[in-house]
């Protein structure tokens, strides 16, 4: 039976079960606040990071390499997912479990609505929960956008990311529309299992943000790996036929047809905001639907906040943990932390080796005006890490970009193995003023990644100073 009451009064209402809302509902709830989590389906308890984006995703990359000679692609790639949704079941059950054991905390299943500003209406189970509550945190993330494309919408091959790593049976042919994070990542992983991936991009370059000299190693060893990459690719259709799709697309004034048993659209996600009533709270969004919040995430409503993707900010679980941080201070701690404190941000595209990033390319501090040098030096040349030939992973490139004048790391890509790891220390760094000569000459074990820092930061291959001497010279 249904005990749930009608009306529930609390002093936390959270609409979505993502990662700053758990956060700040764990953190509320167990400091004794009445707080009530909404979350829409029992399939996403901890939102989209672990049930059906980072994790599961990740664990796919994982799988993927360690597939054996007498494994069929097929069949491993079948054990993969089985082992993956075992892995994304128990996280699920543990995220609920660890907010269910809040005696002042409440789980709601259903789609939350606002009423008015204090108001939120839940279905749970067919019965209709009216909440109210004297703040309210929005934490509903993002969903996919699907590009207007003739016959995108009728084609019975045409899924989702969640989709695709739901389904058992490896995709012969996998049709990738957008090269951004996840055309990439999981264009990477689904060719390792064994599928002919084609990515079809509609700028002229992958990787674009990137120096040229990372972005070209990434995409040689994409190369390598059979990944067809087609850039300034215009899709015009995609109809279906025989055993799948045909989509039609048109590069450089060619016209294509390629076919497809799965068309990927990875163009993006916008912020979930559609159908959650945020006219009847007063709370205004941007064109593109994200909700407007200022530099302490409270949105035009002062006791209404928004967290994570549905902010229009940074799409990073960390980035929605850190919006949990910002949110938590502000209702219990000294209110100091705001979005504006954030810089050197890391990022890691999850390719194999992993491409991870953090501050400006070369590019962007020229263009910033600061006077730099480039420390670089590709993976399999580093000799003060033997750990990229331990784990059989000599691909990529290492690059440091700095402060001509002060020594301070400016930016770095790391395109190597473990690179995850490796640039939250780089980030740390930047962050904590750490010179480039004092990480370049800190002790770190042996054999491990981050030793490549005693050797990279000091092999400089480009440097404003020696180009302002050879000017002088002239
Ligand atoms: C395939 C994929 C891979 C990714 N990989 C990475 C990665 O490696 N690293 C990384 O940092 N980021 C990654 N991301 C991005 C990351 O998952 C998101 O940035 C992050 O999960 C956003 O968290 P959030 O807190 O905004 O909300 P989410 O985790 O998205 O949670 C929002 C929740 O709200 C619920 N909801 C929505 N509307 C309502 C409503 N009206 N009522 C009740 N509930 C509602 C949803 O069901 C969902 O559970 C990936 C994303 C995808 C799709
Ligand atoms: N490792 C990670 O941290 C990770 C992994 C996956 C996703 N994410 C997050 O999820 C978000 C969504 O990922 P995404 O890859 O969908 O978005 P994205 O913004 O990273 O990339 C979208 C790509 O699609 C291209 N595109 C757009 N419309 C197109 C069209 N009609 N035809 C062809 N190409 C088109 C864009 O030029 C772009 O390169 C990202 O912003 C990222 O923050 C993060």
């Amino acid at each position: 039976m249904n005990t749930t009451p009608s009306t529930i009064a609390a002093d936390v209402i959270v609409i979505g079960f993502g990662k700053g809302g758990k956060t700040a509902a764990s953190t509320l709830g167990h400091l004794g606040r009445r707080v009530v989590l909404i979350e829409q389906s029992p399939l996403m308890y901890g939102g989209t990071c672990p049930n059906v984006g980072c994790v599961p995703t990740k664990a796919l990359v994982y799988h993927a390499h360690n597939r054996r000679e007498e494994d069929s692609p097929g069949d491993w790639y079948r054990r993969s997912v089985t082992t993956v949704h075992q892995l994304t079941s128990s996280f699920r059950d543990i995220n609920y479990d660890v907010l269910d054991a809040h005696d002042s905390l409440t789980i709601l299943t259903g789609k939350g609505t606002f009423v008015d500003p204090h108001t939120v209406s839940v279905d749970v189970d067919g019965r209709h929960v009216t909440v109210t509550g004297d703040t309210i945190l929005i934490n509903t993330g993002s969903e996919p956008i699907i590009p207007d494309i003739k016959g995108i919408r009728d084609s019975a091959h045409v899924i989702t990311s969640t989709d695709l790593i739901h389904r058992t049976d490896l995709p012969a042919h996998l049709v990738i529309i957008g090269g951004g994070y996840l055309g990439l990542e999981l264009g990477a992983v689904y060719r390792t299992f064994g599928s002919e991936v084609t990515i079809l991009e509609m700028t002229s370059q992958i990787l674009r943000r990137e120096d040229d000299d990372v972005a070209r190693t990434a995409i040689s060893i994409f190369e390598n790996e059979g990944i067809n990459i087609v850039t300034n690719a215009n899709v015009l259709e995609i109809r279906d036929g025989g055993d799948g799709a045909v989509v039609t697309y048109e590069s450089n004034g060619e016209q294509f047809s390629v076919e497809a048993d799965a068309v990927l659209p990875a163009t993006g996600r916008a912020p979930a905001t559609k159908g959650l009533g945020l006219e009847a709270a007063g709370v205004s969004t941007t064109p593109r639907g994200a909700v407007v919040v200022d530099e302490h995430l409270r949105t035009s409503q002062r006791h209404i906040f928004a967290l994570g993707d549905v902010n229009g900010g940074p799409q990073f679980t960390y980035v929605s943990l850190d919006d949990a941080r910002i949110v938590l201070d502000q209702l219990i701690g000294e209110g100091k932390r705001s979005t504006a404190d954030r810089h050197s941000v890391p990022r890691t595209l999850f390719i194999s080796p992993p491409l991870a990033t953090v501050g400006l390319t070369e590019r962007e501090a020229r263009a910033a005006g600061h006077r730099i040098k480039v420390g670089s030096q590709n993976v399999g040349e580093i000799f003060a890490m033997p750990r990229a030939y331990i784990v059989e992973e000599t691909r990529g490139i290492m690059k440091f970009i700095i402060d001509l004048d002060t020594d301070l790391i400016l930016g770095a890509a790391l395109l190597s193995v473990d690179s995850q790891e490796m640039i939250n220390v780089v980030s740390l760094a930047m962050r904590s003023g750490t010179t480039a000569t004092q990480l370049q000459d800190s002790i770190y074990t042996h054999p491990s990644s981050t030793e490549a820092f005693n050797d990279v930061i000091g092999v400089i291959v480009r440097s404003d100073a020696q180009a302002s001497s050879d000017a002088e010279a002239a």
